[in-house]
């Protein structure tokens, strides 16, 4: 029998944080999208990705949410952090995996945005279980200062 779920059941998220890289192997734009209408959040900036279904593995329901939203294949995804966030709708478990490389041509399938971005961001307003991720970008570039607006 399964375990019992509560709605306070952490869900978990598989997010892909997509990061340019130079020759050199240096670490630049990050890819931002906005959260479609309708869902919560709506308009709010975040890196791109979704629940995993039944069975998935992070890495395969990372795959597939960005083939859905984006339209691209990624290639590896390299575990980066886990996080934990209790909204009011919802506690989620955020794996965020880092993304180096991809195939295809960017398509926005559910009207959303997107934006290559550098710290500090100038999208507004960034989701809260977003925010975080900003500041490993800032500690792993020695970016002082504010990391979004707002
Ligand atoms: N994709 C993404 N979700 C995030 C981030 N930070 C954060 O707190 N979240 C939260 C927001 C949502 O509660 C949850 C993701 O669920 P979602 O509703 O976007 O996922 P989904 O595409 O599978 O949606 P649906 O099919 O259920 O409508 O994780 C982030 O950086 N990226």
């Amino acid at each position: 029998m399964s375990e019992p779920k509560d709605e306070r059941t952490p869900v978990d998220v598989a997010v892909g944080v997509l990061v340019e890289r130079d020759a050199e192997g240096r670490e630049g734009r990050f890819l931002l999208t906005s959260r479609p209408e309708g869902k919560v959040y709506a308009g709010y900036w975040e890196f791109p990705g979704g629940k995993l279904e039944a069975g998935e593995t992070v890495e395969q329901a990372l795959r597939r949410e960005l083939q859905e939203e984006l339209g691209i294949t990624i290639g590896a995804a390299h575990p980066w952090k886990i996080e934990l966030m209790d909204y009011p709708h919802a506690r989620v478990r955020l794996h965020f995996c880092k993304v180096y490389d991809w195939a295809g041509e960017f398509e926005m399938r559910e009207q959303q945005q997107m934006a290559w971005e550098n710290l500090p961001v100038r999208q507004q307003p960034v989701l809260p279980g977003t925010i975080p991720v900003l500041r490993w970008f800032a500690d792993e570039r020695g970016h002082a200062g504010a990391t979004h607006r707002g």
